[in-house]
């Protein structure tokens, strides 16, 4: 099977982009959207989107984890998609799309893309973490010299002792600055540390907000693959208007064989 496959980075949350508007995706083939994201034996990717048609949005996106199984939200992948989608023409710099959790709208100028994300209502905050659904279920706690953190082992553990065979995404913070926070997380269904995860920093920054580990509702994400910038508004209980904002980089064009 011939096809023609776009490579995208986000912050370096990496993926492959298909223009599935033709739908000739076999997308129950778990084995090939695995080893399409497979570092060795295929492109290597964090994750694989579907550009598909929508009947009333711009477009649906439809996003795998590089396990090769269909999954929730991904915030750069989202990013990621809206630059594809200006770059096929379907778009120019304003967007409505549909993705797994609901109706996003996003804005693009040159790579920079602002993605709207769904409210969040709920935060299940405990002594030593928190819990937040963003689109995808991220679970935070803060540490210290996170840069020396063993992500990985500390995250698979919480990942599968906490949250068991649904699992979560672990993201582990430490404070830089008043509105800075410094982010790193490991992802279900990629079962590693990703260098950036944009639901993950969404999750973080309404965490630190909630806890009182910031007062701006304007906040930066320092992730090993590049900074991101959240925004929102706290409205009673409910944080409205939540903006995820960073470059959206297309790397490479290829054919799968
Ligand atoms: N990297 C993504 C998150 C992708 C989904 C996650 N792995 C899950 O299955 O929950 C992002 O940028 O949000």
């Amino acid at each position: 099977m011939e096809f023609t496959f776009y490579k995208y980075q986000g912050t370096g949350n990496d993926f492959v982009i298909i223009d599935n508007r033709e739908t000739f995706f076999p997308k129950e083939d778990i084995a090939l959207v695995a080893k399409i994201c497979d570092r060795r034996f295929g492109v290597g990717a964090d994750g694989l989107l579907l550009l598909e048609n929508h009947a009333t949005a711009d477009f649906k996106m439809v996003y795998f984890n590089s396990d090769g199984n269909l999954s929730t939200m991904c915030g750069n992948g989202g990013r990621c998609i809206v630059h594809f989608a200006k770059f096929l023409g379907i778009i120019s710099d304003n967007t409505t799309f549909e993705a797994v959790d609901g109706m996003h709208e996003a804005t693009i100028n040159n790579n920079w893309v602002s993605l709207k994300m769904n409210d969040v209502e709920k935060i299940n905050a405990s002594e030593n973490h928190t819990f937040l659904n963003t689109g995808s279920p991220h679970h935070i706690e803060i540490v210290s010299d996170l840069e020396n953190f063993d992500v990985f082992n500390n995250g698979r553990s919480i990942r599968n002792k906490i949250y068991g065979k649904e699992g979560a995404n672990v993201n582990f913070v430490e404070k830089l600055d008043t509105a800075k926070f410094s982010v790193r997380t490991y992802e279900r269904g990629v079962e590693d540390e990703t260098l950036s995860c944009g639901t993950g920093v969404t999750a973080v920054a309404i965490a630190m907000f909630e806890a009182g580990k910031t007062s701006e509702n304007t906040i930066t994400l320092k992730t090993p693959g590049g900074k991101l910038q959240v925004r929102f508004k706290k409205k009673g209980s409910h944080y409205k208007n939540v903006y995820l904002e960073g470059p959206a980089i297309q790397v490479f064009k290829g054919i799968w064989k």
